[in-house]
């Protein structure tokens, strides 16, 4: 009774407030914020929609489940216009497809901050907020020390200010040369493989692999998952801090809404305890780190840079003027990094190694490039600050994939105050407590700023011919149309971090006369068919878990062969 009765009272509320902007309307019935909602979605709804005409067809089966901004494109723009308001019990959201507001939207930052209880990096995090509405929301992801993601105002100032200064060249540096090192052993075991039905856990290794040494200095060779499976849990606290680590990832969810003082408890499943015990020994690895670091700086000692010593260096340079960052708020921002730029990372790098798969030709227009750039200097010569400016195709084949397959959704509102917006020319007031979707699924694939083919995967897309020397460049896309990693100030600081990750690993796996097709389903199956087979399974069978990724990448087992 009173849930239908909040129901019907947040509807006519929130109807009313959308009223006063003028724009187009729809609405659905339950929250997209509701936890148990979004668990039974699909299935609720796949049943609705085979009920006849209305009864199957309308807002509700198209609006009410997690990832339909990704599977209507800009259908719902095109026919209510750049702008509309999709009403809900709890909030009203925004959707927003003209680049020029959006542009606007993420640079008056302070008109439309971040809705830090929804934090963009974990969609998870949006369900806990309507489970406990009067719940600390920023301590949520506060579970190691207060950080970037959630921090505000002045804070929020002071650790950007510190992370820019840690995401600096030096750090894509070692993120590069690592890089290389993991993606040559990872395509060394890709090709002694018949066929390979884990390339998404294998890239999840490669992105974790590569945080661990920018982030904290240590480094760990590839492993596949057979290696992971024969090897003893070491002594060794340092892969005691991966292993750790890649608990907490594959738990966050549990973590982060449980909380650690309740996982701790001793009658509750071994899951549970073994989940605690990855947070504890994570911690007090952080921990060790943090004494060395500064022990180290205390008698003055360098080092090879990484995230962790630049942000306690920086930090104990700034504590001397009272500026700088407490020991928790190094914890805190030394777990968002790794939590931001692990599945972000890995989930695009799955995406784009599909669309390769079935993308023959575009294999070979980057090995054409990567011989242009490296001819046959060997992979330990390749040298950062000289090549990696040079592999535009391989980064294009990022933004390419990225444009479609967005993986993190960046969401503002106006926060207490309403805001005045200029839209298509017209000036129109948002009302406060609005949520803004800018419709990255829309602007990104509307053919007005890509093209008739918009909505096909093609990274050349991305290359100009520069008009002074011929030399290629990255097409900068009309303004506010694509925001991938987000913009503004509070845009992602990893970007450039997962650039020079991507490229090199593109580099490794397609200088190499290795090429990577689907393995045929069946003995006869055309090279055709399998390519569409996967190409259905990217569009088909994606959708939100924590981010946006595919469900099921193992069921199109990919082979390498020599061409
Ligand atoms: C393909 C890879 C990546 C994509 C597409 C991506 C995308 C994004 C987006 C869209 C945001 C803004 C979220 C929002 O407004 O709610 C963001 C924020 C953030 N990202 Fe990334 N990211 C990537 C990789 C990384 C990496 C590798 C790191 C770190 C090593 C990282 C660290 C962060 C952090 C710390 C924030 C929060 C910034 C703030 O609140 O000021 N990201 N990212």
């Amino acid at each position: 009774g009173t849930f239908v009765a909040q129901t019907v009272f947040g509807l006519a509320r929130n109807y009313a407030s959308a009223r006063t902007i003028g724009v187009p309307i729809r609405f659905i019935p339950i929250s997209p914020l509701n936890p148990f909602w979004t668990l039974v979605d699909r299935a609720v709804l796949s049943f609705i929609r085979r009920l006849p005409g209305p009864l199957g067809r309308n807002s509700f089966t198209r609006y009410n489940w997690r990832g339909w901004e990704v599977a209507d494109r800009y259908r719902s723009h095109q026919e209510m216009g750049d702008i509309w308001v999709l009403v809900t019990p709890f909030k009203n959201w925004i959707y927003l497809n003209d680049p020029d507001a959006l542009n606007s939207l993420f640079r008056r930052g302070n008109d439309f901050p971040r809705p830090v209880f929804v934090t963009g990096v974990c969609c998870w995090l949006e369900n806990v907020l309507e489970l406990t509405q009067d719940f600390p929301f920023a301590a949520i992801l506060d579970v190691f020390g207060p950080n970037i993601s959630t921090a505000e105002g002045q804070a929020w100032k002071t650790q950007r200010k510190m992370a820019m200064h840690s995401f600096n060249e030096q750090n894509n540096e070692i993120v590069w040369s690592e890089s290389l090192t993991l993606a040559t052993d990872m395509q060394k075991y890709w090709t002694s493989m018949p066929s390979i039905d884990t390339a998404a856990s294998d890239l999840r290794t490669l992105s974790l692999h590569v945080l661990s040494r920018a982030g904290f200095g240590k480094s760990f060779k590839f492993e596949s998952q057979e290696d992971r499976k024969t090897q003893r849990p070491s002594a060794n606290s340092a892969a005691n801090y991966k292993d750790s680590l890649q608990t907490i990832m594959e738990n966050c969810v549990l973590i982060l809404g449980l909380g650690t003082s309740f996982i701790a408890q001793p009658w509750l499943p071994k899951k549970l305890r073994d989940v605690h015990a990855a947070y504890v020994s994570f911690r007090a690895y952080m921990t060790s780190l943090y004494e060395e670091e500064k022990a180290a700086y205390a008698v003055g000692e360098t080092g090879e840079p990484n995230l962790m010593r630049s942000m306690v260096r920086a930090s104990q340079a700034d504590a001397k003027d009272g500026g700088g960052l407490t020991e928790a708020e190094i914890y805190g921002n030394m777990f968002v990094f790794n939590f931001a730029g692990h599945d972000t990372t890995a989930h695009s790098f799955t995406f784009a190694m599909y669309f390769l798969a079935a993308n023959p030709e575009v294999q070979e227009w980057l090995h054409e490039e990567i011989h242009r750039v490296f001819g046959d200097v060997p992979v330990e010569d390749w040298d950062y600050r000289a090549n990696f400016p040079r592999l535009k195709r391989c980064l294009s084949v990022l933004y390419e994939t990225i444009r479609l397959y967005v993986p993190v959704p960046t969401i503002k509102w106006t926060a207490d105050k309403a805001q005045p917006l200029v839209v298509g020319g017209r000036t129109l007031v948002l009302p406060a407590s609005s949520m803004i979707a800018p419709s990255y699924g829309s602007v990104q694939t509307d053919p007005r700023f890509w093209g008739p083919n918009s909505l096909n995967w093609d990274p050349s897309r991305f290359i100009v011919k520069s008009a002074e020397d011929g030399d290629e460049e990255l097409r900068v896309p009309v303004r506010g149309s694509f925001h991938g990693w987000s913009d503004g100030a509070r845009d992602c600081p990893g970007r450039k971090f997962s650039h020079v990750e991507f490229v090199a690993t593109m580099a490794v796996l397609f200088r190499s006369n290795w090429r990577v097709k689907p393995a045929p389903k069946y003995p006869d199956e055309s090279p055709e068919a399998a390519r569409s087979r996967v190409l259905d399974l990217i569009e088909n069978d994606s959708g939100s878990v924590l981010l946006l990724q595919m469900l099921h990448p193992e069921r199109a087992p990919l082979v390498w062969e020599k061409r």
